[in-house]
């Protein structure tokens, strides 16, 4: 029996042009000015040292880091120190209202249903915590925080790695086969999967299928039957 949701962010419950022309754009805009005015603040210091044991360059000029980060952010390379920097960048973007947290309705609707029937909600996104709170914080349907129990990022490894969901379910007071995760991501689907999670894939706006994991196209059709 299902207990638990585990939840990616985007292609699942949020529009992947939201991150890829929304978001990212923000972050590349902003990463240059962001790391040269901080670069002495302690929690951009750890990033930017993270940068360049990354690349091997320990003795990288903070141009060359900025350089890396725009190149991996053109990229969309799913790599902590960047992916933390990211949420600090995009804090400023949510704080003025340049933007707000994307959510598909019926991703909302469903994610507010499943906590009222006491499913314990969490997210794992390769976004950081911080980037993943502000989303939420700062969503279109206003803060909608305390429908999450906790949330994990690239902390704890990689979305395709299968050891990155025993570390999850490790926190959890759950075993594998109760949670349930969401994904767009096939790789990521195929990760939980061997890790025991019970799987379910997002196939949205015309993305290709899996015939590995039971899906849906939006959470209208969702039914927690099928997975118990
Ligand atoms: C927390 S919103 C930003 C999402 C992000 O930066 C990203 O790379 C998307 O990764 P996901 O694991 O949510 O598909
Ligand atoms: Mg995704």
């Amino acid at each position: 029996m299902i207990k638990a949701i585990l939840t990616d962010i985007e292609g699942t419950i949020t529009r992947i042009s939201f991150v890829k022309e929304v978001l990212f754009p923000y972050a590349a805009s902003h990463i240059a000015e962001f790391v040269q005015d901080n670069h002495a603040a302690p929690e951009v210091a750890t990033q930017i040292a993270a940068v360049k044991a990354e690349i091997n360059q320990p003795d990288a000029s903070l141009l060359d880091v900025i350089a890396t980060l725009q190149h991996w952010i053109a990229t969309d390379q799913k790599i902590t120190p960047l992916k933390q920097l990211q949420g600090m960048i995009w804090q400023q973007g949510y704080h003025n209202r340049d933007f707000t947290g994307h959510l598909y309705p019926d991703a909302y609707q469903f994610l507010q249903q499943q906590f009222e029937q006491g499913i314990v909600l969490y997210v794992y996104s390769s976004g950081s915590v911080k980037a993943q709170h502000l989303l939420f914080e700062f969503s279109d349907y206003g803060d909608i925080r305390s429908l999450f129990n906790n949330y994990f990022d690239t902390l704890v490894g990689g979305k395709k790695e299968p050891q990155s969901y025993h570390n999850i379910v490790d926190q959890l007071p759950f075993s594998a086969h109760e949670v349930l995760f969401l994904s767009d991501v096939i790789e990521e689907l195929d990760a939980a999967k061997s890790a025991g999670l019970k799987t379910c894939h997002l196939v949205r706006d015309g993305q290709a299928t899996s015939s590995q994991h039971a899906f849906i196209h939006d959470f209208n059709t969702f039914e927690m039957e099928q997975y118990t």
